[in-house]
């Protein structure tokens, strides 16, 4: 059964189309990528998923309900967690306080509450703590955890993010460009939890990457963008041998891939 099903979107700003005609469904425990050159609407298409943009035609269902014209706040507390090409944690809190920030739609009950430890407030500050406990481990982030964010090396920071994402317990994960900056061994390293994620966790997720070796190696299918349109959605094998695919994008990069 799908998760998300989208269907038929069109967004436009002031004459300019970033996405036209998009339709896709992500199922249980998928990892879809989507890639496309610059500009070809990829982060579009997670701006509309993640309520920041409304198309102006199209219909997306999370869950089996409509998400159009709901606010990203709303949409993030149906469990659609989001990671950014550029890190947004707050640099100069620790690793544990920015994974508690990420609980915030499971928070009911005021700080002070908190503060002051009463009744369901304390037990929520425990199952609160207890989460982000669990990502700790899931993500091997022990050694770093008093640390301020903005102290450490770039790809823990990114693992940080996809730390915060997970701390929301989200039924679907949105990466934009999980692995971009990296180097080989942080690339290495993302693309094992991004696994585990999936095999483990059983989330299903959407990844938006311009490596083309950790998209073919990781997804289960792959949607392929060229300026706003989807040219060909299919499995990695399927994309790299398609001749439009080849020609729209993947070119010598395909022949690199595949060899
Ligand atoms: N807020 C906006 N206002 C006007 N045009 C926009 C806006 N957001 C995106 N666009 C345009 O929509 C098109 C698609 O942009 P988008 O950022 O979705 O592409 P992308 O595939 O994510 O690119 P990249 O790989 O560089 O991140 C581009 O032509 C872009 O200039």
């Amino acid at each position: 059964m799908a998760v998300l099903s989208v269907d038929g979107i069109r967004l436009a700003f002031d004459g300019v189309v970033a996405v036209d005609g998009v339709s896709f469904e992500v199922g249980e425990s998928e990892l879809f990528a989507i890639i496309g050159p610059n500009g070809a609407g990829k982060t579009s298409i997670f701006n509309v998923l993640s309520g920041v943009y409304r198309p102006q035609q199209g219909s997306v269902e999370f869950n089996g309900e409509n998400l159009l014209g709901l606010r990203p706040h709303r949409i993030a507390s149906r469990g659609m967690s989001r990671t950014f090409q550029n890190i947004e944690l707050f640099s100069h809190l620790t690793v544990v306080d920015n994974l508690m920030l990420g609980r915030h739609n499971h928070m009911k009950y005021g700080a002070l509450s908190a503060f002051l430890l009463l009744g369901r407030a304390r037990d929520e500050e425990l199952k609160n703590r207890s989460a982000v406990e669990d990502v700790i481990d899931f993500l091997e982030l022990e050694q770093w955890r008093r640390f301020p964010v903005g102290l450490l090396p770039y790809g823990v920071q990114k693992r940080v993010e996809l730390g915060r994402a997970l701390a929301m317990e989200p039924r679907l994960l949105l990466l934009d460009e999980p692995v971009a900056g990296m180097n080989v061994e942080e690339t290495e390293d993302m693309a094992r939890y991004i696994l585990d994620v999936r095999e483990e966790l059983g989330i299903p997720m959407i990844m938006v990457e311009h490596d083309m070796g950790l998209v073919m190696d990781l997804a289960d299918r792959v949607m392929v963008m060229d300026f706003g349109r989807p040219i060909r959605t299919g499995t990695p094998a399927e994309v790299q041998a398609d001749p439009d695919v080849i020609r729209a994008y993947l070119g010598e990069q395909h022949r690199s891939v595949a060899s």
